[in-house]
Formats: C-alpha cells, structure tokens, sequence
C-alpha cells in the first residue's frame, strides 16, 4: 500500500540525539526538524496563507476539535478539505480532539468507548470516539493525523496513567482500522505513559507494533517542570524507531525546540510565537522584548536587527509601539508575521548546525546571546 508519508534520516549528530531529515508528504517536502505554526480554527491567527508560503512555512497544525464545533467537518470537506477551504496548498496536521477536549470542553466523561462532552462554545453535547475522531480527521483532509488519545493530566497517579496509556493503545488500533483513506493521509500514533518511564517504554513499544509512519510524544507541556520533560523526552525518543519522525506536541519555545532536538525530536508545534505575539510581545535573537515598554517609544531600530524578516526591514520599534498601544490592528499582524519568521528561521539554523556538525556549539551560541545562559 502506498505510504502518503515517507521519513528519510539524513544526517545524526556524533555528539547528541539530534537529526536531520526530510518528510515527504502529498502537498509538499518538509525538511525536519521542523517547526509548524498552529492555525487551530484553519488560520495561524493574523496571517494569510500567502505569508505562511513567502516565509517559508510548509506545514501547519489545526485542531478537530474545534473545526469539528465550528464550522463543522461536513462543509470543510464540500470545501475541498482544509487545503481547499483555507486555500493552502501546503502540508497541514490535524491533532485528534482528546487533548482539547480535557483543556476546554466542560462536563466531560471518559470511558473505554470514548470521551463525552459539552461544546465550550454553546454547551451542546458531543462525543469523540477513535471511530468518530478518524471520520472528522478523513473529512479535514489533513497529510498527517494524529490517533485519538487521553492526554493524563499532570500530576497524575501511576494507576491513572496505566488505564489512561492502555486506552490510548487500544484506541490507536481502533483508529487504525477505522482509518478511511489511509493512502493519502499519514496516521501517527501518540506515546502516552505520564512521568512514569517504565509505562513510556511500555507505551512506546505497543505502538510499534501496530506500525504508525511516524510517532508523537504526547502528555508533555502539560504543566511538568521542564527538567522533567527533558528527561521523559531522552528516555523516550531511543525506543521509537530511528526511521520514523518523532513529533513533540504543543512545544515550545526557543530552549525547547533546541532541547528537543538535542534529544531526538524532529517535529514541534507551538502557539507561542502568535499567542505572545497578540500581546505585543516579540521573540528576538536577544531575548523577549515587550513591546509596550516605553523604552521603544522613540527606538528606530527594527525587532531584531540579525532579522530578515520583512517587519524588521520595512518598520521600526517606535512604530510597531505604537501601533500596539493604540490597539492598531496592523500591530499584531506584524507581531505575529516576525515570530513565525523567527522560530522558523531558527529551525533552520538549527537544521544547519547539524549539517556542519556543529548543533551543541551552535545552541551554546544562541543560548548566551538570548539570555538562557547556561552558567
Ligand atoms: C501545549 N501543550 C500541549 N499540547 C498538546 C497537545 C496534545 N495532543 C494530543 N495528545 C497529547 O498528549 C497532547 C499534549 C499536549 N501538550
């Protein structure tokens, strides 16, 4: 059977887990590591599609969950699927609605079946099941889509955890099996198991064996101190396959997305850059700056003057200020438009450090001009 997605690993790093290589999916090849900006309800806020293409972004994150409630699957699929609605031709995931479910939906009730709940937006009822969920994903049209999972809360007691990683396995089958056009859109399968290392090897080899095109990492950035994440994260990657792309979920920022490549994560997906960005605050090669302090009211230099972005070379922090303050509309697009720029521009750098083997050197760099420094 033809495989929509194909991983190729093309180079390892000799000192670290990190890897470079390359995903060919049906719209589109997207060099890995790879971060992809989230357009949740099929827009990466603020921007239009034209941007996402003139800054190089291949491929973008939406959620079921919310599609789902508004405007429904049934009319995105009239539409020609995401790509057709949103007019995107290139690559788009869709994560599965169990995690949205638990950080939003109200009266939620969780059984072997599936997840019941009320919608946030008008209090209706609904229900996902694996069935369900691989229905909506097949109507979305999404090139890679997530199985349905139960994302445990952090913390949470190993008994939890157990049930919970048992449920998501056998949802995993349940979704491979109800998986309507597995020729055209790549199933991944998520990794559950909580802080408990054990149950994430358990989690992990289970998954194997139903045999997914690529694996996510799931049950992190959930509220666990980052040290933590980082030691689930390195134990965890050498279990899956050294073939298939790995994809850390809802993470992260910058020190994220080098710490997880530097433990063997090829695939990232944050709100971040735009969540920050609508509130006026910029990612630079410096550190954030907050740009309603009125140290910028009158400093013509751009963002970020190691920046090509077109923001940093067409307006000044004395203007973007401005607009900010007085709640223009266009601040927030330029916001926004500067820090996807950023974290894609950064995994590019970080793509290339591994080509010159230099990614530890290259972090170390970064880190002390950001301000993680190490020290
Ligand atoms: C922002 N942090 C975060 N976003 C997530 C999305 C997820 N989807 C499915 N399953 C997950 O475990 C999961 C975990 C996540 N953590």
């Amino acid at each position: 059977m033809a495989q929509p997605i194909r991983f190729e690993l093309l180079r390892r790093d000799g000192h670290s887990q990190a890897r470079r290589g390359r995903l060919t999916t049906p719209h589109g090849v997207i060099e890995t590591p790879v971060f992809m900006p989230v357009g949740t309800q099929a827009t990466v806020k603020t921007m239009a599609p034209w941007e996402l293409k003139e800054i190089g972004a291949g491929i973008i994150l939406s959620n079921t969950y919310h599609l789902h409630l508004r405007p429904g699957e049934q009319l995105i699929d009239r539409a020609g699927g995401l790509h057709g609605f949103m007019n995107w031709d290139g690559a788009v995931l869709t994560d599965s609605g169990g995690f949205q479910v638990f950080s939003l939906a109200d009266l939620r009730k969780i059984t072997d079946d599936g997840v019941s709940f009320r919608s946030h937006l008008d209090g209706s009822s609904h229900s996902f099941t694996p069935e369900s969920v691989m229905a909506i994903e097949n109507a979305l049209g999404a090139d890679i889509i997530m199985a349905f999972d139960e994302c445990p809360p952090y913390p949470a007691t190993r008994a939890y955890v157990e049930t919970s990683l048992r449920r998501t396995v056998d949802w995993a089958q349940r979704c491979k099996a109800s998986h309507q056009r597995p020729e055209e859109q790549g199933l991944f399968g998520i990794v559950q198991g909580g802080e408990f290392l054990d149950l994430r090897k358990e989690a992990a080899l289970r998954l194997i064996d139903l045999d997914f095109p690529g694996y996510a990492i799931g049950g992190l950035s959930v509220g666990e101190p980052k040290p933590l994440m980082y030691d689930i994260l390195a134990y965890t990657t050498p279990w899956l396959p050294v073939d298939k792309p790995r994809y850390l979920m809802g993470v992260g920022s910058p020190d994220d997305l080098f710490e997880g490549v530097e433990r063997g994560v090829d695939m990232f997906d944050c709100v971040l850059p735009t969540r920050i960005a609508r509130n006026g605050t910029v990612l630079t090669s410096e550190g954030k700056r907050v740009m309603k302090n009125a140290r910028y009211s009158d400093d013509f230099l751009p963002l970020d003057p190691d920046c090509d972005c077109r923001v940093c070379k067409t307006f000044s922090r004395a203007y973007i200020r401005h607009l900010i303050k007085a709640d223009e509309v266009l601040g927030i697009r330029l916001t926004s438009y500067h820090n996807v720029y950023f974290m894609l521009d950064l995994m590019k750098r970080i793509r290339q450090s591994i080509e010159a083997d230099r990614f530890l050197g290259y972090k170390q760099e970064f880190y002390e001009r950001y301000g993680y420094n190490e020290k």
